[in-house]
């Protein structure tokens, strides 16, 4: 098989990591042509990296994040209440391998989503599924499941993904049977998967919020257990040039 030909076949068999790298190999004249095992070694790194950047690309892609954010674009500093060591702390990932719940409260324009959605892009990229919504879509998509029979379906779905993004939390009415759902949520990820849930509101206000003390207790107590906890601090950064 000639060159071209092995070039087409790993093409065809979707080993576009590969392909790359061996086309690259073709364009250097002879006597720099790594040989049979650099070659292959070089090769197989290749299809790795670009399997994982793609995986990554897809996962973004599912995630919804509602801000390009990446994590280099974050403002750590005193007046904001996060330290570069904590996001740091976040950003490798640990968290999401041991299921650790992350609280980002602040007011208005503090920029809990942009902070939120830089840990989603960090996760995606660490190779973790990532499901960001606003709490309107997540009562949204609860009641449109009740009503289509296809809540088990959404909770198991919701389940499986190692990481959830939830904004906006505190900002509606939640209906009981809303509340029951998110105490659900809770249990089925409680040291088992992460979720970030961002509001205006601090942690300790939720309860009141919730306005059912039994939901609220239980909802909590897995919530709080081992979390994260950022206040963000300072001046709205809306409309700010950064
Ligand atoms: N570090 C940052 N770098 C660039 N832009 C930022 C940064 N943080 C926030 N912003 C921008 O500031 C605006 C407000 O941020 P964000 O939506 O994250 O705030 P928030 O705290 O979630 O506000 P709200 O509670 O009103 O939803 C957004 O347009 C966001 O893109």
């Amino acid at each position: 098989m000639n060159n071209e030909a092995t070039l087409q076949q790993l093409k065809e068999l979707k080993l576009r990591g590969m392909a790359a790298a061996y086309a690259g190999q073709l364009e250097l004249p002879v006597d720099r042509q790594l040989e049979a095992h650099e070659l292959m070694a070089h090769l197989t790194q290749s299809e790795a990296l670009n399997r994982k950047s793609e995986r990554a690309a897809t996962y973004l892609r599912m995630a919804g994040l509602r801000l390009p954010a990446q994590p280099e674009s974050v403002i750590c500093s005193q007046e904001r209440n996060l330290s570069k060591q904590q996001l740091a702390t976040l950003l490798e990932g640990t968290y999401i391998r041991q299921a650790q719940p992350v609280l980002i409260s602040g007011p208005a324009g503090a920029g809990k989503s942009h902070l939120a959605c830089a840990l989603g892009y960090q996760a995606c990229s660490q190779g973790y599924k990532t499901l960001y919504m606003n709490m309107n879509k997540l009562i949204e998509k609860i009641t449109m499941a009740k009503l289509e029979g296809t809540y088990l379906n959404l909770l198991a779905k919701m389940e499986r993904i190692p990481l959830i993004i939830l904004d906006d939390f505190g900002l509606q009415v939640m209906p009981t049977e809303v509340k029951l759902a998110l105490l659900q949520i809770m249990e089925d990820r409680y040291e088992r998967k992460s979720i970030i849930v961002a509001s205006q509101m601090p942690v300790g206000s939720y309860h009141d919020y919730l306005n059912d003390p039994a939901v609220a207790d239980a909802f909590l107590d897995r919530l709080t257990a081992n979390a994260h906890r950022i206040e963000l601090k300072g001046d709205s950064l809306r409309g700010k040039k950064l």
